[in-house]
């Protein structure tokens, strides 16, 4: 029993934050010794090992925050880390104490906990120097809070920092007037549009267009089962990557 990985989860009523619990209960090796949600004191967090972070835009940066100061890893799939936000993590890490289970804490931010996501990132990266134009269209569940999705401006990003990198300018688009935004918001100079319907849960498309051709890369989560694999993954391998790693894709020998 003690060399169990001690998990607790904060956010843990939530859609992702029961099923959470539910994987860790039922997963090899780990054990479940907390559940939190709004309004609980995290205090020693149970003594836990390495949090699951799923909450809220709002309330992520100081729950991951508390966890850092007490040398506690943290698995964070809740989304709003803005590049400055990010920043200001990285800074904190740099002076967080050592792990419970030794060395430095690691954090990991995972915009998407599905394979199937993150290799979605990883092809529209690899695919953007070849089109002149890209855009991404992600669709949600109405209950989301947030827009864009945080895939969808990971996504953004990444395919805007290979476009770059290949040389290729703005994307092409002759649209003087836009009164009502109805050409999407733009992520580091690339449209993305959110889209929130009854009956969807996760999904999301890059469309890729050339001259006289077109490359739709899309990713459909039908169920929150498809995030868990990819939640037990980071709590397995957080104390293994110290300092903060952005993206499960870096767990996954897919650099
Ligand atoms: N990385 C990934 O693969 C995925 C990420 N997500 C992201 O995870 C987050 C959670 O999503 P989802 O589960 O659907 O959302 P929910 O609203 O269902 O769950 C959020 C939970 O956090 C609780 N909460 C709110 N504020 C706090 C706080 N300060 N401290 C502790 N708990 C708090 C909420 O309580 P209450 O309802 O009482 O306010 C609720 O129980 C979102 O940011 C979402 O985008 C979602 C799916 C996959
Ligand atoms: O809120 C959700 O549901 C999801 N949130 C994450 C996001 O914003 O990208 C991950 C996934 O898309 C589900």
């Amino acid at each position: 029993m003690t060399d169990q990985l001690a998990v607790a989860v904060v956010g843990a009523s939530g859609r992702m934050g029961s099923q959470a619990c539910a994987a860790v209960e039922a997963a090899d090796g780990l054990r479940l010794v907390g559940r939190y949600d709004v309004g609980d004191e995290l205090g020693d967090l149970g003594g836990a090992d390495v949090v699951v972070e799923l909450t809220v835009p709002d309330a992520s940066p100081d729950n991951v925050a508390h966890c850092v100061a007490r040398g506690v890893h943290c698995v964070v799939g809740t989304t709003g880390w803005t590049p400055e936000r990010l920043a200001r993590l990285e800074e904190r890490l740099a002076q967080a104490p050592s792990a419970r289970t030794g060395g430095p804490v690691g954090v990991l931010v995972a915009p998407n906990f599905a394979i199937g996501a993150i290799l979605m990132m990883r092809f529209a990266q690899t695919a953007a120097r070849f089109y002149e134009s890209v855009e991404v269209v992600e669709l949600h569940h109405p209950q989301k809070v947030d827009a864009p999705s945080g895939t969808a401006a990971r996504t953004a990003s990444l395919v805007a920092a290979a476009r770059a990198e290949a040389g290729l300018g703005d994307v092409p688009d002759a649209t003087t007037r836009d009164e009502l935004g109805a050409r999407g918001a733009l992520v580091d100079g690339i449209p993305v549009h959110s889209v929130r319907l009854r009956g969807l849960v996760a999904h999301q498309e890059v469309l890729l267009g050339g001259v006289g051709e077109m490359l739709t890369i899309r990713h459909d989560s039908f169920d929150r089962e498809s995030f868990m694999p990819g939640v037990l993954a980071g709590v397995r391998g957080v104390a293994d990557h110290p300092g903060l790693t952005v993206g499960l894709e870096h767990y996954l020998g897919l650099d």
